[in-house]
């Protein structure tokens, strides 16, 4: 097309330049010579770094709000969104919605994020729930998938009548240990769901201990989801070491907040009359460790009990009993937290 200098192609052409020119080119100077001056000092720079590194290493991280970068620690990819003052948006699951309703009337309700109800976005359903880490500026998160087992016992009579293999199971299977897959699995290149969720539960703290760490990410951004063979007491211990800092205060409060917790979940008739399945715990605390939350989240799994029956869980799971070993994996969590505590405590004695 051939244009002339005054058709409005070029007068709009010469309008957008002049503003360039003479608004927005001056603009963006200052805001260089500003960052500049910013970034000029060693401890400036070592902010950025840290923030540099955060933005590169932190899992499923995604920008909720101005404050903090929030964090995905487990679970599903794509399953979270931002809500509006505080809240989180998760897709819509009916068991775990049912859950958080009754939740909201247990005495558990403190230890569970605010249910708000659902909402609808882009043609989707989603669960509204408050952000646990919203109250803290710069949080350290973990998230510790609870019990000694991490499949329903549904999905363990479905797998048996129509067994369907799994080939990503099989590709995640091989990432971690290539020689675990049998001859017939090898040739499938795939496993049926309950023995990967099995073998997971072997080779991870979950079988032995009753719980296992799923990620853990800190005030200073380092974060890390590697601890699928975290399995011994010393093992765990050391991670629950590198989350706290070695900050023997912020691991009793922990120890306080997780008996408290025990105390609570003993007596909630919804504890009772649930089995709890691939539910985690969430520890959060703030940069200075002053400010500590534990929270139960994750009710996809969460099934409740024929009218009348309880669970005790801490009785050794048997096919047909539905015992999840809940507590015996708080039990030996606050046990880890308690003989790391102790020991800083020795530490700290023989410094002096
Ligand atoms: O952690 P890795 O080894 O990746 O294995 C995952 C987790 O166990 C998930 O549990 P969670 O959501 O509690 O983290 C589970 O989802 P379910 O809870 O739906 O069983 C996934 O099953 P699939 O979604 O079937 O892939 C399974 O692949
Ligand atoms: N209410 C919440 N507040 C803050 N973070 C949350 C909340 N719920 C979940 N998360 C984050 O999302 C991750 C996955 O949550 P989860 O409910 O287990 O998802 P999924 O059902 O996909 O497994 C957790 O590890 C945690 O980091």
């Amino acid at each position: 097309m051939v244009t002339t200098a005054s058709d409005p192609v070029s007068v709009a052409r010469r309008f957008q330049d002049k503003l360039w020119r003479h608004r927005m080119l001056p603009m963006v100077q200052k805001m260089f010579t500003a960052l500049q001056c910013r970034y000029q000092d060693k401890q400036s720079l070592q902010q950025w770094r840290k923030i540099r590194n955060m933005v590169h290493w932190s899992p499923f991280l995604q920008c909720f709000k101005k404050k903090y970068p929030w964090v995905q620690l487990a679970g599903h990819a794509g399953n979270f969104k931002a809500g509006e003052g505080g809240t989180i948006l998760k897709k819509h699951c009916n068991r775990e919605a049912k859950c958080l309703k009754k939740l909201m009337g247990d005495l558990l309700r403190s230890y569970v994020p605010e249910y708000k109800g659902d909402v609808e976005r882009d043609g989707e359903k989603f669960m509204e729930m408050e952000d646990l880490l919203g109250d803290f500026d710069t949080p350290a998160v973990m998230d510790c998938k609870m019990g000694v087992r991490t499949y329903l016992e549904d999905e363990l009579v479905k797998a048996r009548s129509n067994p369907k293999l799994r080939k990503d199971m099989y590709q995640k299977m091989i990432e971690i240990d290539p020689t675990e897959p049998t001859k017939e699995e090898n040739a499938a290149k795939a496993v049926t769901k309950p023995r990967y969720m099995v073998w997971r539960e072997s080779i991870s703290s979950t079988s032995t201990l009753g719980f296992r760490i799923e990620g853990i990410k800190k005030s200073d951004g380092q974060s890390s989801r590697d601890y699928k063979m975290t399995k011994t007491k010393e093992q765990v211990a050391e991670a629950f070491k590198f989350f706290t800092d070695g900050n023997q205060s912020l691991q009793k409060k922990y120890v306080q907040k997780l008996m408290a917790l025990r105390a609570t979940l003993e007596n909630s008739t919804f504890f009772q009359s649930h089995e709890v399945i691939g539910s985690s715990l969430l520890f959060v605390h703030d940069k200075e460790g002053s400010h500590v939350g534990v929270s139960l989240i994750d009710f996809g799994k969460t099934m409740s009990m024929p009218e009348g029956q309880k669970l005790d869980h801490r009785l050794a799971w048997k096919e047909g009993n539905r015992e999840d070993g809940y507590l015996c994996g708080l039990d030996n969590m606050i046990a880890v937290f308690n003989t790391l505590a102790e020991c800083e405590e020795q530490n700290l004695a023989e410094e002096f």
